[in-house]
């Protein structure tokens, strides 16, 4: 299936279901589509425009403040909005005349996620992000998932200059990672590393947009989009050795109790949405096996080398092979050419993108307090040991960011990490949310990319 077939398929897709009108909720800093509100009388405010258009955009104040528009409007505009469409159609030429004016058309492509934490996403996108996209002058296709893996396929065939401006994800880490994989597993790397990704907001938790961007609602994250400007981002190359697969991420991969439990909580998916790690949490520390796993790590020594900036064949190199890996040490311990290795019991094992803070939780706990996600490193933590008690102590510790004062807490700065796990152990491995399945022994490699991703908006530092 072509890509542009693939975007204009009949599956969910919705670019035009954002008849919208304006919530006059003064306390609510967004516009607002209301599918089945009654005539409302739309008023502008100065603060719902960006900055850039609101110098221009006075004499089309008083249009918005004039006009109703879209009354008993349906959010399809196919089916009840036909008697609106003039005023749609106002409306569209109204914001192509804007876009004009500011020379500012960017184009995007949407994936939204139905199935995200509450499955709100919906409502999110078209309610409180489109009509401000679309008045920053963003040209939109929106594409609704229909299945998992749907936004993989979406972003491996795409026609990229169908959207030159990025891919916009409306869901959870999850559909990010699984964008992220799809522009990766393209034949031009270097033209899909470049693609901005955006990310609203909508799934259970998004860690990676409220760490690195500072942003945990779509209302603020819309106006980041809109505000323009990247932020560059570390990405992290997972491989299973033994099926020479890789896997790439943004923000973590794990080892240990957390990997099964993200397995776990699959199954509580409908029933809980977003609650369902902490059901899933619960039940596996009743349950509480023990994690053993051989661990090399490759300690970090140098900043990002500027040279391997942007992907070249080094990095490709990288990807297809194994990496000159540090072999036969197995002692506890062990120190050899510039490789250490750990063996024993661990209750987690931790490769970090950034300092992943969550964004739900009253307390803003971080679990890697000194990562990154532009300094090419890794950072490692290894939590040793087994058992409920441990795990509830590191469980507390890690609420206060105290964790890192544990004695059986290590944490380092690395460049690579291969992970064994030993015996009966779970073998599969967390990215971002995701688990990724083995079948019989697995040995897990982890490295980061010599290139960097981009992130639609601008980090707070910058
Ligand atoms: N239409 C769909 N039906 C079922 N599953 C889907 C659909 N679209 C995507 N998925 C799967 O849902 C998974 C989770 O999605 P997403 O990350 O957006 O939400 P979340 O899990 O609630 O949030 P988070 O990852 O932040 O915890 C994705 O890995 C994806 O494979």
């Amino acid at each position: 299936m072509s890509s542009r077939s693939l975007i204009r398929s009949p599956v969910s897709s919705s670019a035009v279901n954002g008849c919208f009108t304006y919530n006059p909720c003064p306390s609510r800093n967004y516009y607002q589509c209301s599918p089945t509100t009654n005539v409302q009388r739309l008023q502008v405010g100065r603060t719902f425009f960006p900055r850039k258009l609101r110098k221009t955009n006075q004499w089309n104040t008083s249009f918005f403040t004039q006009r109703k528009i879209v009354p008993q409007c349906s959010s399809d505009l196919s089916t009840s909005c036909r008697e609106d469409v003039p005023n749609f159609l106002a409306v569209n030429l109204l914001q192509e005349q804007l876009n004009a004016r500011q020379g500012t058309t960017r184009k995007v492509l949407v994936i939204l996620n139905p199935n995200s934490g509450f499955r709100s996403s919906q409502d999110v996108f078209y309610k409180k992000v489109q009509p401000t996209l679309k008045l920053s002058g963003f040209t939109m296709e929106v594409i609704e998932t229909a299945y998992a893996g749907h936004a993989k396929a979406i972003a491996s065939t795409v026609d990229l200059s169908n959207c030159p401006d990025g891919i916009i994800c409306v869901g959870g880490d999850g559909i990010v990672n699984e964008v992220l994989n799809g522009l990766l597993g393209r034949d031009n790397l270097n033209e899909a590393i470049q693609l901005p990704i955006g990310i609203i907001p909508a799934g259970s938790d998004n860690s990676l947009v409220w760490t690195v961007l500072g942003i945990r609602d779509p209302v603020s994250a819309a106006g980041a989009v809109a505000k323009g400007g990247f932020t560059p981002i570390d990405v992290f190359a997972v491989k299973r050795i033994q099926a020479g697969f890789t896997h790439f991420g943004l923000t973590a991969s794990y080892f240990g109790f957390v990997a099964d439990v993200v397995q776990l909580s699959e199954k509580f998916r409908q029933q809980f949405g977003p609650f369902r790690y902490v059901v899933a949490g619960f039940l596996k520390f009743l349950s509480l096996p023990k994690y053993t796993f051989e661990v090399d790590y490759l300690p970090s020594s140098q900043e990002r080398d500027p040279e391997l900036n942007p992907l070249t064949d080094k990095c490709r190199e990288q990807l297809s092979g194994c990496g000159k890996v540090m072999k036969g040490v197995r002692n506890n311990d062990m120190i050899q050419d510039n490789w250490v290795s750990r063996k024993g019991e661990f209750l987690g094992i931790f490769s970090c993108n950034h300092f992943c803070k969550p964004a739900q939780g009253l307390l803003s706990p971080v679990i890697a307090p000194k990562a990154q996600h532009d300094d090419g490193n890794l950072d490692l933590i290894l939590v040793r040991g087994s058992g409920r008690l441990r795990l509830f102590c590191f469980f507390i510790a890690y609420q206060l960011c105290w964790h890192l004062l544990l004695p059986f807490v290590e944490y380092v700065k690395v460049k690579q990490v291969k992970v064994r796990p030993v015996g009966n152990t779970h073998n599969g491995c967390g990215v971002d949310g995701e688990l990724l399945r083995a079948e019989g022994q697995a040995e897990w490699q982890c490295s980061l990319l010599p290139a960097q991703g981009r992130l639609l908006g601008r980090h707070p530092r910058t």
